[in-house]
């Protein structure tokens, strides 16, 4: 059976540019232009040439090599002819393959907004549409509003459709602005305008996530006969967004509810690239990713509970709804309070630990886990340290040093000139082959001044703990008050770029920090031996 064929285009850098917090340079422009183009995306939209110097920069070049180079603008401004409409003239100078208009459907908009009568935005939308294509470039008309508009003048707003099929555009894309509409809605008004003439492989659909409805109104909508969905990566857009493409794609290439009947440029070997992706962008976004995003957030495929894990290790499918590697992401089984021997074995023999289900051991190790999580520690984020826990309760991590104590001591002071200053004295007492090395050091930060002096005389380890960086470091306030507890988590990281967090937990946050550092310090020792660190693929 020949599958009908969803063209999808990408406005991340267009209505993504308008999420509050995004404001893209002109390398960003390039750089996400370029991953889009590389996925396989069929239509890139670059920006507003015109409307500021980033954008008429970026479109002094067209951007992608396979995908259409879209630029966007408003149609022409009433009692203006397109020929002396600047806004008209930066759109088809732009390098672009195609140019994209926004166009009011709604008549309270043209009213409004315009300040003219309907007959001339219709005029606007088929004059700006023709000269678009007499420059030789594709046309698309973003309908504004088409939702809201139709359920208040139906026949204004397939008015405003049909001028634009008429006059040459290529896509008209029904856009819910407002993102309140609901998928039935969208779905039914779908179904009128292709009633009314303009065929379902001209129409798009543009949906606003302002009541979490922006994926499942574009699903509406393909159903209802559109063939181009526009969205963006990560969902990112004007207020709540726009639709997440980083879960729309997998869906419709994965769900036998599309599959069977529509196909997107994104194969299977493409779409291995999307977890990939989805991250790339938050990582130029400067964001961490969001854990629980569909398909390719870490807790995706995910577990923490026994129950689960224990079936999903006997056959993945019982609690996975697609295979994490077709979308480029993994399982993940995780130890917890939440978990049982299933989670622990396995978890262990992720880092080369071999043990048997009734070996006592794993019976206290759980044990372990479970009671200190309930004091506050978190291992499933802290995988280092839940590697040295379960090392030391098979007795298989060296002696390599003992801490004797450590001390620290804040001082707030002023300079010559009056100013505060904060300063952290510490001081740490270790012992190595019987030997003791007591350190010092100064920082601003009491945990900065315990890291220095920790690692300041570390004796024959020196050498081996050089290039350790610590690269990040959380703190979380378990219960409020001064009987608060504190869990700190540190990330670790060395010249071999592997990463390894720790954690510690007391109810003083200097000495949760030091546990952490302390972990740190020991699992870069045993990684440096190769006694910890090895993971197994899955
Ligand atoms: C739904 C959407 O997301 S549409 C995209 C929205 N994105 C943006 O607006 C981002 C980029 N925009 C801009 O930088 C500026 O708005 C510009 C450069 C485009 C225009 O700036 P200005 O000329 O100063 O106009 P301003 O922004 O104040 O107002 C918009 C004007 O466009 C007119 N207009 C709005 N939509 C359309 C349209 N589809 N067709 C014709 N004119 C339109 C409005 O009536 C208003 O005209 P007025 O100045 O005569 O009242
Ligand atoms: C065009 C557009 O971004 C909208 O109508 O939401």
């Amino acid at each position: 059976m020949t599958r009908e064929r969803i063209y999808l285009f990408d406005t991340t850098l267009r209505d993504g540019q308008q999420t509050p917090g995004i404001d893209f340079s002109v390398e960003d422009k390039i750089a996400i232009a370029s991953m889009l183009d590389e996925f396989g995306i069929d239509y890139v939209e670059g920006g507003y040439p015109g409307a500021n110097p980033t954008d008429t920069a970026f479109f002094a070049e067209r951007r992608t090599s396979q995908a259409t180079f879209v630029a966007f603008g408003m149609t022409k401004r009433p009692g203006v002819s397109v020929s002396n409409d600047p806004g008209i003239a930066s759109l088809l100078q732009a390098r672009s393959d195609a140019v994209c208009f926004v166009a009011k459907s709604w008549d309270y908009h043209v009213q409004v907004a315009l300040g003219c009568t309907n007959e001339e935005n219709l005029e606007s939308i088929a004059e700006s549409v023709k000269a678009v294509v007499a420059a030789g470039k594709e046309a698309l008309v973003d309908c504004e509003h088409f939702f809201d508009g139709y359920k208040a003048n139906p026949e204004y707003a397939l008015a405003c459709a049909r001028t634009a099929y008429e006059n040459g555009a290529r896509w008209v894309v029904l856009c819910d602005t407002n993102g309140g509409t609901q998928p039935p809605e969208v779905r039914a008004i779908v179904e009128a305008v292709i009633a009314f003439g303009v065929p379902g492989d001209y129409l798009g659909i543009h949906a606003h996530n302002d009541t979490g409805q922006a994926v499942a109104n574009s699903l509406a909508a393909v159903e209802a006969g559109v063939r181009q969905i526009q969205g963006t990566l990560n969902g990112v857009g004007e207020r709540c967004g726009n639709a997440n493409l980083v879960t729309l794609i997998p869906t419709l290439a994965l769900k036998s509810a599309y599959n069977t009947r529509f196909e997107t440029a994104i194969d299977a070997e493409r779409l291995t690239n999307l977890t990939r992706l989805s991250h790339a962008f938050d990582e130029l976004l400067n964001r961490s990713p969001d854990h629980q995003m569909p398909y390719v957030g870490a807790s995706a495929f995910a577990t923490k509970a026994g129950i689960h894990a224990s079936a999903l290790l006997k056959d993945p499918r019982t609690y996975e709804h697609v295979p994490p590697e077709s979308v480029g992401n993994f399982r993940k089984v995780m130890v917890s309070d939440q978990g049982g021997k299933a989670n622990f074995i396995n978890a262990l023999k992720r880092r080369g630990i071999d043990v048997a289900k009734d070996d006592p051991k794993l019976d206290l190790l759980i044990s372990i886990v479970k009671e200190r999580e309930a004091s506050g520690y978190a291992y499933e984020g802290a995988d280092a340290s839940f590697e040295l826990l379960a090392r030391r309760t098979m007795g298989t991590i060296p002696d390599f040093f003992t801490l004797d104590g450590f001390r620290v001591m804040i001082e707030r002071r002023f300079d010559s000139h009056g100013r505060i200053k904060i300063v952290s004295e510490a001081v740490v007492k270790i012992s190595i082959d019987g030997q003791t090395l007591m350190s010092v050091a100064e920082a601003e930060g009491p945990v900065n001044a315990l890291d220095l002096a920790l690692r300041k005389d570390f004796g024959k380890y020196q050498h081996e703990i050089d290039d350790l960086v610590l690269a990040d470091f959380k703190v979380r306030i378990l219960n409020g008050g001064t009987e608060a507890i504190t869990r700190v988590l540190i990330e670790s990281t060395d010249s071999s770029g592997v990463r390894w967090w720790t954690v510690g937990v007391s109810d003083n946050i200097i000495d949760a920090s030091f546990q952490a550092l302390m972990d740190s310090v020991i699992y870069k020792l045993m990684k440096n031996r190769q006694l910890a660190g090895k993971i197994a693929a899955e």
